[in-house]
């Protein structure tokens, strides 16, 4: 989470945006002030104008896409017309020693290798910088050839050279093998401590950030930071040494030549690079542009049965094309600066050429200067050239890495709102499984101002059913979220046999808890590993293991039919099996588990009837001997469920046994089932005609 400390900084960041926004400033989640711009100060307004300068975490709503930029740092960020987090970087283009020394770290465990690459470069650049020196004496060898021992002498010059060179290229290719594999490695850490990172945090904050922008963090973020270290590293020292030793060899062959040089290059060089600049920043707006149309893509393709559900193709193909259509104007735009540029880049070193040629040709005519030393002038003027081309190149990527390093260390270094693996952990017998709500009210902290539940108290007795019913949005799904602990309640408690959860060890308690939902996730995987995903040691497990959980759970026989049976790859989120198929692996795997609190979200669609009752039936097998709360949509899991608690209102509006609460004329549940009877009233008539 970025603080953004003054009011100086904040008035320096401005949005543009054709639709109306809200702002919402809080501190410690706690929501201090909202500001709703209907329509006034568009297209374009400043964020300090309207948030207060303590403001340390901003809410942004926006209807239309938007952009924040910088004028202090030229830096910008775009969004869609979804909420966003608004995280401006203030220090974008800075370093501060603190991200030095972090990327120091990082380097640490490479820092043998690295020394060995750093030597090698010293060698490498020794020898490139040396050659134009010794080719000079050779042009000025074949050049004057008025000894006697011509042939000889050049030949063994020759050899001397060949060797030197060879001993670059080793040195050249040794150093580029050390600094690619030291940066793989950091990459390889990077990564592995930024996953663990991201699944370590709570689930809050997956509900706050994107998954393609995490996913980004994973994959380009960690290669830039890792380029940064070693190739942009080396090829920045290896530019500075070069330019140096060139400009100084420049002097050493001739200095009236070389102080001639440095007084037209400086300047053409600095328009170059102000021109770079500017190309720079709109291939920057490129990419970002071609970011969104790749999110775009990548969110329809994979929600390609919904696209096709509504007919959406052509809509969506329509869309997808404006955006790349923005990305060729601005590719054109840039196409034609790059033309300009590469143009003006080209033109200006022959024009140094020429103009060291004509110079040099005037010192050779007046005897200052031989063949040979204007040939090395020249190619040490070469190099010159490439040396600082290259250390731009390694200022702006530099620059790239310690952006994206700033971005990994905020997120590497975000403790989760509730730790893993800490806290009390009950022993097998301790643990019957009694459930309670005390008093709870929460809401979702990305919609505080939304309660879901206040005041609720539940009580489910170990070893009981309780059956939870309610509207749709009444909140039975979040009173699963709150018993896994994936929220804490903002009020009040929820305890497991007297222990509130919240001093509980949240990976054991999880591991307590078996969960089969509504739309079961399997991952893309085969059937037997999905089934034993549930085990808490799958290592552990046999074959017969897996397949006595699938014979429970009614999955053995439809699994077998397969060709490939347990081995058979059930397709991303097991999207290669029906729902009912589906369900029946989850519940096997839920019995993998073995848990003394069951958590059920019964399927609303309906399952054709033999897929409904070899469901039921399974299901009826893994509840056994377990405390189990389950969101009821069938009228037999409410009949049979020990106790009905009735959810309206932000809480437990009745509770009670099934012919208890139909008793009661005028409550909720009666209400509700009667209206449930009149739809399977509809229902049946539909089907009939
Ligand atoms: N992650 C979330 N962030 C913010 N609000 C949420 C989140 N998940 C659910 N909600 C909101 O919380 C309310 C209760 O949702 P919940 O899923 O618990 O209801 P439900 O009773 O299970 O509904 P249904 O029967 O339709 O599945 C809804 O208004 C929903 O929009």
């Amino acid at each position: 989470m970025s603080r953004l400390a003054t009011r100086k900084q904040f008035q320096q960041w401005y949005v543009t945006c054709k639709g109306p926004v809200s702002l919402m400033r809080s501190q410690n989640h706690r929501v201090l002030g909202q500001t709703v711009l209907e329509a006034s100060p568009f297209p374009h307004f400043r964020l300090g104008e309207f948030l207060g300068p303590r403001c340390v975490w901003t809410h942004f709503r926006a209807s239309t896409p938007f952009v924040f930029y910088s004028t202090s740092t030229n830096s910008k960020q775009t969004g869609e017309h979804v909420r966003s987090d608004v995280k401006p970087n203030d220090r974008a283009g800075r370093i501060s020693s603190d991200d030095f020394k972090k990327l120091l770290q990082l380097a640490h465990p490479e820092r043998w290798k690295l020394s060995a690459a750093v030597g090698f470069l010293a060698v490498s650049s020794a020898v490139t910088m040396s050659a134009p020196f010794f080719l000079g004496k050779v042009i000025d060898t074949v050049y004057t050839n008025t000894s006697a021992d011509f042939s000889a002498s050049l030949t063994s010059l020759c050899i001397m050279l060949a060797g030197v060179f060879l001993c670059g290229g080793a040195a050249n290719a040794a150093r580029v093998y050390l600094i690619q594999v030291s940066g793989q490695q950091i990459v390889k850490n990077l990564r592995e401590s930024l996953f663990s990172s991201i699944l370590r945090q709570e689930v809050g904050f997956f509900d706050k950030n994107r998954t393609g922008e995490l996913i980004n963090r994973l994959s380009s973020d960690t290669a830039l930071v890792g380029r940064a270290l070693t190739d942009n590293m080396s090829d920045g020292l290896r530019s500075v040494a070069q330019a140096g030793a060139g400009v100084s060899m420049m002097f050493y062959v001739s200095p009236s030549l070389a102080t001639f040089v440095l007084m037209i290059v400086p300047p053409m060089a600095g328009l170059a690079v102000i021109y770079g600049r500017y190309v720079r920043s709109i291939s920057k707006q490129t990419q970002d542009a071609l970011a969104q149309a790749t999110q775009l893509a990548e969110e329809r393709i994979g929600n390609l049965r919904t696209v096709r559900a509504f007919g959406k193709e052509l809509t969506e193909a329509q869309t997808y094309a404006k955006k790349v259509e923005y990305v060729l104007q601005l590719a054109k735009k840039e196409a034609s600066l790059s033309a300009g540029f590469f143009g003006m880049t080209g033109l200006s070193g022959n024009v140094i050429v020429l103009s060291v040629l004509y110079k040099g040709g005037l010192l050779m005519g007046s005897e200052q200067m031989t063949v040979g030393e204007l040939s090395s002038f020249l190619m040490y003027a070469f190099w010159v050239g490439i040396s600082v081309a290259g250390m731009s190149s390694f200022y702006s990527e530099l620059m790239k890495g310690f952006g994206a390093g700033a971005r990994l260390w905020e997120l590497m270094a975000r403790k989760p709102e509730f730790p893993l693996n800490e806290g009390l952990v009950l022993r097998p017998e301790q643990l019957k499984g009694a459930l309670e709500f005390n008093n709870v009210s929460f809401a979702y902290p990305t919609r505080k101002d939304f309660p879901i539940f206040k005041n609720l108290s539940l009580s489910v007795p170990a070893g009981s059913v309780m059956a939870v019913v309610g509207s749709s949005g009444s909140g039975k799904s979040t009173l699963v979220s709150l018993l896994l602990r994936l929220y804490d309640p903002d009020s009040g408690s929820v305890t497991i046999d007297g222990h509130d959860i919240r001093s509980l060890n949240a990976s054991w308690l999880r591991c307590c808890i078996g969960t089969v939902s509504q739309e079961p996730v399997l991952f893309s995987c085969s059937i037997a590993e999905n089934i034993a995903y549930g085990a808490t040691d799958p290592k552990q497990l046999t074959t017969q293991d897996i397949v006595r959980a699938a014979q429970i759970a009614n999955a053995h026989e439809f699994i077998n039919g397969f060709p490939k049976g347990y081995d058979t790859v059930v397709g991303e989120k097991g999207v290669l099996l029906s729902g009912g198929q589906k369900q029946r692996v989850a519940i096997a795997r839920a019995l993998l588990k073995n848990p003394k609190i069951l958590l059920l979200d019964e399927a609303t669609s309906a399952l054709d009837a033999e897929n409904e009752f070899l469901v039921q039936e399974a299901l009826e097998r893994l509840m056994q001997d377990r405390t189990v709360l389950v969101i009821a949509h069938r009228l037999s899991t409410i009949q049979n469920a020990d106790a009905v608690a009735v959810l309206d209102q932000q809480h437990v509006v009745e509770c009670g046994r099934h012919a208890q609460l139909l008793n009661n004329q005028d409550g909720f549940f009666r209400k509700l089932m009667e209206k449930q009877a009149f739809l399977d009233a509809e229902q049946k008539l539909a089907l009939a005609k």
